[in-house]
């Protein structure tokens, strides 16, 4: 079962009224990042390529076709018992953009990141909601304990 949006929030803790919906709660762009070397992923281990950071202009970043690595702004924790997904705000589909993301395991809490697809260059603001955040209820064996526990957390 899919929790709510209220539950959510309440698990994620510091989030704007804003960003709360029925069904979960919206996260928002935190930092903008342009891979400029090739990362690598082997049978055991991974290693990230490095990035550079982009600079918005006066908050705002003006983006062209490509695929950029984003940072939410929010902190996300995902609750024993539960898993996670992320789904791009339709507004980004509706403007010829996609984020990827991956499955956000029980026990893990960060600032997360995903791969947002440029098809037509756009405009987003730095604190702009465009993704949302959906916790379900499931069963697991452990809890996340992964490299990216904690990332990108002061
Ligand atoms: O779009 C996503 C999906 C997940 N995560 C976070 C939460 C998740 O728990 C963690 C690790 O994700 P995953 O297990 O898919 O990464 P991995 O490449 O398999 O890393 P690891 O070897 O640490 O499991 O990254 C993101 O930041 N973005």
């Amino acid at each position: 079962m899919f929790k709510s949006g209220a539950f959510v929030a309440d698990r994620l803790g510091d989030v704007r009224e804003a960003q709360v919906q029925p069904n979960g709660v919206d996260l928002t762009l935190g930092a903008v990042y342009e891979q400029v070397e090739p990362g690598r992923i082997e049978r055991d281990g991974k290693t990230v390529g490095k990035r550079r950071e982009l600079d918005p202009e006066d908050g705002v970043y003006s983006l062209e076709r490509g695929g950029y690595v984003v940072e939410y702004a929010d902190r996300v924790v995902v609750p024993e018992g539960h898993v996670g997904f992320l789904y791009p705000r339709s507004s980004l589909l509706r403007n010829s953009c996609m984020l990827d993301t991956a499955v956000w395991d029980a026990g893990y809490e960060g600032r997360g990141e995903g791969l947002l697809e440029v098809h037509h260059p756009v405009e987003l603001e730095r604190g702009a909601r465009i993704a949302q955040l959906v916790l379900a209820e499931a069963a697991h064996e452990g809890t996340y304990e992964g490299s990216y526990q904690r990332e990108n957390l002061d």
